[in-house]
């Protein structure tokens, strides 16, 4: 483990660091700063309504340690850190007075609260009170957890470190919210750690009913190795405030913990290529790639397009899409599938078999007819199969205006006419209908049915007329979403906040209706790059 911060940066091991005791008298009963300011809320807003810690606190805990510090105040330190997620932070400071760490948590206090993280303090069950600290946390040599309990009261938090399972159930039995358990990994942040093995954390974790978080040596490049113990969270020390930029290197291992909470999901697209990259499986993959979930494809056709128009269009064989999805589906089955233009009727009949052959869980149909640009992108013919074989298969489809239109048989004029459209579409399909508004009518606004009723999602109205791919683009954000675990009123929320924020970015290529910027809101550009 290497405590070099970059260069010039001092090794915190130089300087004294005695492991000072818990709680020792003569600490005022409250800081003049103290209870009275502190979270409106109090830590009761950080429980469940069945009174159980709220799990999403723990995904990343920061713990303190000053003598990472390099000419900054810990205040700014741990600003940052809540600033780029931290979910709740620890003050562990072993080598401050008492009356220095009051004062130091007095501080925390006002920075976390500020943004409504919880603080914690390590230890000192006295100053944890006095200081309006949230909660307090004590290891197995520290004051035992019922004495904590009795003096903190059932609101505030109490965390309490466990080494076995056994340790675990007696925490647990006296009042602690959390535990954590650790070390993980090899630390050079705590000199007396036990190592813990994941046969045992995963023991732990199947064995108590409240939140573990596992501590100890944890970073950027291991906390995948976490995967499939049961915690809910990780706490660290070094991986944050042994960084370079706090806030960075925050914002990067809570993405990569909660990718590894999460599990990796994936989605497939079944749609026809753009050559420009704006629209089709270009536009489905970037979609799912920037929502969060690993995208995969089946394509359906090529065509050669731009900005401008589709000059020509090749169709696979209906032989070669099968194979193409038995292969994603027979090793890789994706959580969710997407299904854009396809254009000839065999190529339906071969994605409808696919549907009932693998039975995904969601199927998002986007019904492409006609292009933005106005081109034609299915044979007539191939309507009639769409709608008769492939729309009663999925979950959701997404019609624009002018589809819909062909769908129900009869003109759009009126917001009343996109409710009456997609509830007799979708009652004789049998799935959800979300029928979307165009700039000449309801806006950015579209109306979902589904079970018998209809609701609106008011979108913000865009001012950019590069609106290539937005079809594609709000189809494959629901899908991702739906992969990602969330119902469908959620995953199209978030679809459409998504394709405003691409909308927003207001990329500008091509002379015709060019792309968005898919990537507008990438996490990679707060991943550290080489050099740090
Ligand atoms: C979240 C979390 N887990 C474990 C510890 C370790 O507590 P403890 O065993 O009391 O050791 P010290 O931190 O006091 O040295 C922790 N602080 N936080
Ligand atoms: C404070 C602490 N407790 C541990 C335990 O095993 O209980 S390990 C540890 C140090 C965590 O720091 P780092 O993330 O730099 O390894
Ligand atoms: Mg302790």
């Amino acid at each position: 483990m290497s405590f070099a911060r970059g260069a010039g940066e001092r090794d915190p091991r130089a300087v004294a660091a005695p492991e000072a005791a818990g709680a020792a008298a003569g600490v005022a009963a409250a800081h003049p700063d103290g209870p009275a300011a502190a979270h409106p809320a109090g830590p009761a807003a950080f429980r469940l309504a069945d009174g159980g810690l709220d799990p999403r606190t723990l995904v990343l805990y920061a713990v303190t340690d000053r003598r990472w510090l390099d000419g900054t105040t810990l205040e700014e330190e741990v600003a940052r850190a809540v600033e780029g997620g931290a979910t709740m932070v620890q003050l562990r400071e072993k080598d401050l007075g008492r009356d220095e760490l009051l004062d130091e948590a007095v501080r925390l206090r006002e920075v976390c609260h500020a943004v409504g993280v919880p603080l914690i303090v390590d230890d000192d069950v006295e100053v944890a009170v006095a200081a309006g600290a949230d909660g307090v946390h004590v290891g197995q040599s520290d004051m035992e957890a019922g004495a904590v309990r009795a003096l903190i009261g059932p609101d505030m938090i109490l965390g309490v470190s466990a080494q076995t399972v056994d340790e675990a159930l007696l925490a647990q039995e006296r009042g602690a919210d959390y535990l954590g358990v650790g070390a993980v990994f090899p630390t050079g942040s705590k000199d007396d750690a036990l190592d813990v093995d994941r046969e045992t954390l995963a023991a732990i974790c199947a064995a108590v009913s409240i939140p573990v978080v596992a501590i100890g040596g944890i970073g950027r490049d291991n906390v995948r190795e976490l995967a499939g113990t049961g915690i809910v969270g990780v706490a660290t020390i070094s991986a944050l405030f042994a960084r370079p930029d706090v806030r960075l290197a925050a914002h990067d291992l809570l993405v990569r913990t909660r990718r590894m909470l999460d599990g990796v999901r994936c989605a497939l697209t079944i749609a026809g290529s753009d050559s420009s990259g704006g629209a089709g499986v270009q536009a489905d993959l970037k979609t799912m790639q920037a929502n969060g979930v690993f995208g995969t494809s089946a394509i359906t056709a090529l065509t050669a397009q731009n900005t401008r128009g589709v000059t020509s269009i090749m169709d696979v064989t209906p032989e070669f899409l099968g194979e193409q999805i038995d292969a994603v589906f027979s090793d890789i089955r994706p959580d969710a599938v997407k299904v854009g233009m396809v254009s000839a009727t065999p190529l339906i009949r071969t994605i409808a078999e696919r549907i009932d052959r693998w039975r995904p869980e969601h199927v998002v149909v986007d019904p492409v007819m006609v292009a933005t640009s106005g081109a034609r992108l299915i044979s007539e013919d191939a309507v009639g199969t769409l709608v008769a074989e492939l729309l009663p298969r999925a979950t959701v489809i997404t019609p624009n205006r002018p589809e819909a239109e062909v769908l129900w048989g009869h003109e759009i004029q009126t917001e009343k006419d996109m409710e009456l459209a997609a509830a007799e579409v979708g009652r004789r399909l049998g799935c959800a209908v979300l029928v979307k508004g165009g700039h000449s009518l309801a806006d950015a606004s579209d109306v979902l049915w589904r079970d018998g009723e209809c609701r609106w999602y008011r979108g913000r109205r865009v001012e950019n007329p590069n609106t290539h791919g937005t079809g594609c683009t709000l189809s494959s954000a629901i899908a991702s979403n739906l992969a990602k675990g969330f119902g469908l009123d959620e995953s199209v929320m978030r679809a459409k906040d998504y394709v405003s924020g691409a909308l927003a970015a207001m990329l500008d290529l091509g002379a015709g209706s060019g792309p968005m910027d898919h990537g507008f809101d990438l996490a990679s550009r707060f991943v550290e790059g080489p050099g740090e």
